[in-house]
């Protein structure tokens, strides 16, 4: 591969799971994305760099020997991937991509534990990952390596049990499979490469990253004002979640009641606005926050 120099380049999944995501991480951080005739690559045009698109499977490598400056990936990839050399560094989670690597079994196998496992087959995507389970339970068992469509392992009579990723659940309830033990617990991370990028780029690498952990915090993340009367303030600003301390100012005109305004960086669910209702505040409004640094 022909590599540019003079400009940063971000690995991030080419389809699937993390694809969109990943492009909506990089645009709310400003990059504008342009998508040339070459696949690839896509162009940053307003900043020096590109947008390398991949197997998944490919990014933790391409960060780790310095092709890449940035990636997104998932936990499970980037550790079943993870050898002996120089790593990626995970620079933070990112809160998508959620999922867990789980053991699951069939109706007929009796489950007690990973030492149930002992000597039988187990049908995974996640050889290494799940090698290091079994050794960390004491457990002999055999692996089957599969690169999709692990669910269906235990009905063909390939593997006993298998070790695959969950997240809502359907795909094993659609094959009579039921989880059991959680071998690995994941989500996308950003990840970096171990050496720096190349001179003069430094400062846009510290950049990218300080945008995108301001678009991962305020996910989620809420304005919220109301009126509160004085009495009151101590515990309606204790129901706020995630405010650390709010800004409490007069009201003109009225001595008895003050506005508060805060940042709350959990989710602010109906029951918070009820809670804070019957304690005595009024005027409440939950505003959207587009970035924070
Ligand atoms: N059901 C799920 N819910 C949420 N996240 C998931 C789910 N399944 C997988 N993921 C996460 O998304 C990543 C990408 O999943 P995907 O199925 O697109 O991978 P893939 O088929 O290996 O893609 P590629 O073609 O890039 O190799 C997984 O490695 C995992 O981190
Ligand atoms: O618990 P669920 O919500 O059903 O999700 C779990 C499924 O999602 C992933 O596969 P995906 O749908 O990405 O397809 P793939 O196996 O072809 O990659 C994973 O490999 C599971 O099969
Ligand atoms: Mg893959």
């Amino acid at each position: 591969m022909s590599t540019v120099q003079g400009r940063l380049r971000i690995a991030v999944q080419k389809s699937g799971r993390l694809a969109e995501r990943s492009l909506d991480l990089v645009r709310d951080a400003g990059l504008r994305v342009v998508k040339g005739n070459n696949d690839l690559l896509y162009r940053i045009e307003n900043y020096p760099i590109d947008l390398l698109r991949v197997r998944d499977d490919d990014i933790p490598t391409f960060v780790a020997d310095g092709v890449c400056d940035l990636g997104i990936v998932g936990e499970n990839v980037l550790e079943e991937v993870r050898n002996g050399g120089p790593n990626a560094e995970v620079v933070m989670p990112l809160g998508f991509g959620r999922c867990t690597l789980k053991i699951a079994t069939p109706p007929g196998l009796d489950y007690a534990g990973p030492s149930s496992l002992q000597g039988l087959r187990i049908a995974t995507s996640y050889p290494k990952i799940l090698r290091r389970f079994l050794n960390e339970a004491g457990v002999q068992a055999e692996i089957v390596t599969m690169r999709g469509a692990v669910e269906v392992a235990p009905r063909l009579k390939l593997a006993a049990a298998i070790c695959d990723l969950v997240s809502t659940g359907a795909t094993l309830e659609a094959n009579g499979l039921t989880a059991r033990d959680t071998v690995l617990d994941s989500q996308a991370v950003l990840i970096k490469a171990p050496t720096p990028p190349e001179a003069g780029l430094q400062h846009l690498l510290d950049s990218v990253v300080e945008r995108m952990a301001g678009v991962v915090s305020s996910q989620g993340a809420k304005y919220v004002m109301l009126n509160a009367p004085r009495a009151a303030l101590d515990r309606i600003t204790a129901l706020l979640p995630g405010a650390g301390s709010p800004t409490v100012m007069p009201l003109s005109g009225r001595d008895d009641a003050v506005a508060v305004h805060a940042v709350c960086q959990e989710a602010v669910f109906w029951e918070t606005l009820e809670k804070l209702k019957a304690a005595g505040a009024s005027a409440i409004l939950v505003l959207p926050i587009e970035k924070m640094m």
